[in-house]
């Protein structure tokens, strides 16, 4: 089987990357979400990265063209049937992956590849409930989608080796890398990276630093792109809510206890970046420490 025409449920700030990477490899994209508003913004988001791609001469104007003109968007979760291969890239949360993967199932053709962009949930448990977990794997992109290279493998437990081995090539279309991960919470990147930006949070809440001094220190003295609490701030506050979640309850360990500040951000819908205010307040010329 090849693949030609792809499906991403979700166009939020994975979703969109997604679709960027894929159009740009030469796939047909089809975006959907639960609201118009999110299908526009995706939209000029990745009109505008692709712009940004093309100033830099990374990509000409008319690699930028074409792939604006694969990616079509629709509202019917139903459409995506006939695409064959599905990525669901909605809100971190199980139940919600499940309604989707059930509401998607009855329009789907037979040999439609499905697989979730999840960040911690299980594999295993996600494919257990289609009529195909053999045709069901964890395909992990991270953020940002068109600059990252690494995109995470992870096999359920039902996992045939050709849809592993044909997602492998499809990894290699887009020129990006794969790394294998078992099913088990988190996987890799977010098992080790997670836990670090916890802590990162802890040491905020019991003051051994301000934001600011907490985020240089890892920048300057760690030699990291961004700091932890910036780094939590695009990631989404609600998802790193989400995965530290997914950890203590998955492997029933107390050095994964969410931080109450985390909780308390994530409660106030002070997500990070999408949503203006974070660890940072986004809402000004330049990025401003909360704390
Ligand atoms: C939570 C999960 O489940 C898993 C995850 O994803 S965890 C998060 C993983 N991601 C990270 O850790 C990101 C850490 N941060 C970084 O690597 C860098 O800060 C960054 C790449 C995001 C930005 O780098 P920077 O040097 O500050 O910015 P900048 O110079 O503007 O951009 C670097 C490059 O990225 C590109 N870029 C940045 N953001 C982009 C975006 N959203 N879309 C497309 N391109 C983008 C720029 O065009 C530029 O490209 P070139 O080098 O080809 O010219
Ligand atoms: N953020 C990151 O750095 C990374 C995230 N991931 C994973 O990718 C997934 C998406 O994350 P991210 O893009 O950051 O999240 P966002 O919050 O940016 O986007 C999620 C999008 O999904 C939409 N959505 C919610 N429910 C449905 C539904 N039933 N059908 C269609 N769309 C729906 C949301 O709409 P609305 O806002 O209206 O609810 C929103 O537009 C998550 O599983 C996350 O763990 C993976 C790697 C990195």
């Amino acid at each position: 089987m090849t693949i030609q025409s792809v499906g991403v449920i979700g166009a939020g700030q994975m979703g969109n990357g997604i679709a960027h990477v894929f159009a740009l490899a030469g796939y047909d994209v089809l975006l959907t979400d639960v609201s118009q508003d999110a299908l526009d913004k995706a939209l000029s988001l990745i009109d505008r990265n692709l712009e940004r791609q093309v100033s830099r001469e990374k990509i000409s104007a008319e690699d930028k063209k074409a792939a604006m003109g694969r990616i079509s968007t629709t509202l019917r979760l139903s459409d995506l049937g006939k695409t064959d291969l599905v990525i669901e890239a909605a809100t971190e949360r199980e139940t919600v992956k499940q309604a989707i993967f059930e509401d998607l199932q009855p329009h789907l053709k037979p040999e439609t590849i499905l697989t979730s962009n999840t960040s911690s949930i299980s594999i295993t448990r996600l494919a257990s409930r289609t009529d195909r977990p053999e045709k069901f794997m964890g395909f992990h992109f991270m953020n940002p989608v068109p600059v990252m290279q690494l995109v995470e493998l992870i096999r359920g437990i039902a996992t045939d080796q050709a849809t592993f081995e044909l997602l492998h090539e499809v990894v290699r279309k887009l020129g990006k890398t794969a790394a294998s991960a078992e099913d088990f919470p988190a996987f890799i990147v977010n098992r080790i990276l997670m836990p670090m930006i916890n802590e990162a949070v802890y040491t905020l809440y019991e003051g051994v630093g301000n934001v600011k001094s907490i985020d240089e220190s890892m920048k300057l003295g760690a030699n990291h792109p961004m700091g932890p609490l910036e780094l939590a701030d695009f990631i989404g506050l609600d998802t790193c809510l989400a995965i530290m979640n997914v950890l203590h309850d998955g492997l029933a360990d107390t050095k994964y206890r969410p931080c109450p500040l985390l909780t308390k951000y994530v409660e106030a819908g002070w997500l990070g970046r999408k949503t203006g205010r974070g660890f940072y307040d986004y809402r000004g010329e330049t990025p401003v420490p909360t704390r």
